[in-house]
């Protein structure tokens, strides 16, 4: 039996799947969490041994389909067949959502109407009469809480949605056949159903708070709306964000995991000791000291996972997109770029694809390509052993990523709006405030946990299997002999890489140790720390007792001989450049278009590339009073990009020119 979830966004839809099924999928108090369908089957505690499969779809408001998730929902609807709908209805604005009902009801389908939150509706004092609401749907109406630690009514909803599959119902407001194009008739239509909605409301919900009394809710939004005060707030709470993930506690606990991790490597060495040299330099270092290294950094990654589940659950995203809206327009992006941005701090796969609720194409497209410039969680291990090797673990490394991310975002939409030439067109930012709430800590654990599994099974899977490839290319030479410590040059590794770090000359880092890391941090980015360890035979990078460098900062530095010019130049570089192969298969999908994709990914290489640049020679100049090496050929390589861009800006610009033209030729 096939059973579907429906409902407006934001009624608790997932979390109500998440419950029946044991599944994890996403869940953020905004609207426009989940993005795609989800089937599962249900548990076996509440399918009681049938066989029961649960589809959870993104939220709607209506059949008729307003932005590309919507339409997702309603396509499945319409040409799935389903034996029954459970139809999600958040039980402190029933107003709202029944004209959705409504249709679902005229389907044909048995629907069960889920009265969810019934635990905020009675904190704030909302009450339903479901008995006549029932009467009046011509359906079962249940009260229902989704949130794990005190569910109530779900398993009654299962056992009535059963009961009621192949069953009939009839619809209590029946449409007649509307002509959809034409827009009064639809408006007719649509008014004619808000007036059978109200009628319902007003006859089954008591509120002891009018809709239009101000709350206390009201009064805080309207502080983190204002411009000034709610941009510091989004920057002071990201500032922490950092700080404690990546400053304080964060580094606490990998203290002690690295000493693990070290004793474990240790370990190992010592059972080897008598099996042959290269298999235990395989599996001391080029396994556990490369995974070994990346692993070491999870405690940082964790903590920030947690404190961007406490942001989700919050229901501050909505606030923020809708403060930094207006900033987002001048650059021809709008709010709703805002919710994948910061995502994409966790991590930019999902942050991408929460860019698909974005209605226009180009803006779409747009957030979907620039979103990944803001520092993830794999590039935390990167951002860490830098700030540790060469900035004496220096807090301002991570804020400054982050912050130059968003800048990066921002001069981004900007090129992008110059080359694709929409000048003057906006979009509309329709974004409902989901109430405050006190996040769950639970909820919080979990997220963490289920993330940091998928950081533990990368790093063991693709992670590892890059490491080894490093290494072995590392230690043969093309006639697959080994190559000696003082010969490393000539390894297969060094005479691949090498041609490309001629490339990073100009950016101040043109080793093939550190190109070699660079393209298998285009893979993925915790491949950066990884190789570094495998190529310089570094292990766990974290000290355990002053949370710097193993070793001193300084050993680290100077195996890698770069100054600290040209290591925030390579940290940059590895920041801001495409991030890892999973994004770019986000990218693809969100984007959907081959043009758009490759010049999306010629944007990352090429922003990276250019800052930089722009690093290492000012930086030297400033520093050492002259410019780096390569200046020159650099210049050239950044002022043909440069060219690049406004030619293609400048051809939109014609190709406008003259579809203008022709569109008032026949006046003339
Ligand atoms: N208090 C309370 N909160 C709930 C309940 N059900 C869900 N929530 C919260 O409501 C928010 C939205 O839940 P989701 O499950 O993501 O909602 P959704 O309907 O899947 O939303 P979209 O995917 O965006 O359409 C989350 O913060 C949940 O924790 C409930 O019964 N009571
Ligand atoms: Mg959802």
């Amino acid at each position: 039996m096939r059973i579907l979830l429906a409902g407006n966004p934001n009624s608790g839809k997932t979390t109500m799947f998440n419950a029946l099924t044991g599944q994890h999928a996403k869940v953020g108090n905004w609207g426009g969490v989940t993005v795609g369908e989800f089937q599962a089957p249900v548990k076996e505690s509440y399918s009681s041994g049938r066989d029961i499969s649960l589809v959870d779809l993104p939220g709607a408001y209506s059949m008729s389909p307003f932005s590309p998730e919507e339409s997702v929902t309603s396509e499945h609807i319409r040409n799935t067949h389903s034996d029954v709908i459970i139809n999600i209805i958040d039980s402190t604005s029933i107003a709202r959502s029944l004209f959705f009902t409504s249709q679902l009801l005229e389907l044909g389908v048995p629907v069960v109407v889920a009265l969810n939150k019934s635990d905020m509706a009675e904190n704030e004092q909302i009450r339903i009469d479901k008995g006549l609401l029932s009467q009046r749907l011509g359906c079962p109406v249940i009260a229902t809480v989704s949130t794990e630690n005190q569910s109530s009514g779900l398993a009654q909803v299962i056992q009535t949605a059963v009961s009621l599959a192949g069953g009939h119902q009839i619809p209590p407001y029946r449409q007649g056949a509307v002509d959809l194009t034409n827009k009064d008739a639809v408006d007719r239509a649509d008014h004619q159903r808000y007036k059978f909605v109200n009628d319902v409301v007003n006859d089954v919900e008591l509120r002891e708070v009018r809709a239009n009394e101000k709350t206390f809710q009201d009064s805080v939004d309207e502080i983190l709306t204002n411009r000034f005060i709610g941009i510091s707030v989004f920057a002071a709470i990201m500032f922490g964000v950092f700080s404690i993930s990546q400053t304080y506690l964060g580094p606490y606990i990998a203290d002690w995991l690295v000493g693990w991790i070290e004793s474990f490597q240790e370990w190992v060495s010592g059972q080897l000791q008598d099996s042959p040299p290269l298999l235990s330099t395989v599996i001391a270092d080029g396994i556990i000291g490369g995974v070994g290294a990346v692993i070491g950094f999870l405690p940082l990654v964790m903590v920030m996972y947690f404190l961007i589940a406490l942001l989700e659950e919050s229901g501050y995203m909505a606030r923020v997109s809708a403060v930094l809206d207006p900033l987002f327009k001048r650059v021809g992006l709008s709010g709703k770029s805002v919710i994948p941005i910061v995502i994409s701090t966790g991590c930019a796969v999902p942050g991408i694809m929460s860019a698909r609720t974005i209605r226009d194409d180009r803006e779409r497209r747009a957030t979907a390509m620039l979103a990944s410039f803001v520092p993830c969680g794999a590039k935390i291990p990167v951002i860490a052993l830098f700030s540790g090797a060469f900035f004496g673990g220096a807090a301002w490394v991570s804020w400054v990523s982050y912050f130059l991310g968003l800048f990066l975002i921002f001069s981004g939409a900007f090129v992008v709006k110059m080359v694709t030439g929409f000048q003057y067109r906006q979009s509309f930012f329709i974004m409902e405030f989901p109430r405050f709430r006190a996040p769950s800590l639970t909820h919080a654990t979990t997220s963490m946990f289920e993330r940091a599994k998928a950081y533990i099974i990368k790093a063991a899977t693709i992670i590892l299997l890059c490491n080894l490839v490093v290494h072995v290319m590392q230690s043969f030479n093309w006639q697959f002999e080994l190559v000696a410590e003082e010969m490393q040059d000539t390894s297969i590794l060094a005479s691949i890489a090498s041609p490309i770090a001629f490339l990073f000359i100009p950016l101040g880092f043109g080793t093939w140790q550190l190109a070699a890391a660079a393209v298998t941090g285009f893979i993925a980015k915790e491949n950066v720390v990884g190789t570094i360890a495998v190529v310089y035979g570094l292990t766990a990078f974290i000290d355990t007792d002053e949370l710097a460098m193993v070793g001193g900062a300084n050993d680290v530095a100077n195996v890698m001989g770069l100054t600290s010019v040209s290591a925030l130049s390579y940290l940059f570089f590895n920041l801001y450049t495409p991030p890892c192969f999973a994004a770019i298969g986000a990218m693809n999908s969100e984007i959907r278009h081959k043009g758009w994709l490759l010049s999306a990914v010629g944007l990352q290489v090429s922003t990276g590339y250019i800052v930089a640049f722009t690093t290492y020679q000012l930086g030297s100049l400033l520093i050492e009073g002259q410019l780096g090496d390569g200046f020159i050929p650099g210049l050239i390589v950044i002022l043909s990009l440069v060219a690049v861009s406004v030619a293609l800006g400048q051809r939109t610009r014609a190709n406008f020119t003259r579809q203008y033209e022709l569109a008032v030729a026949p006046a003339v």
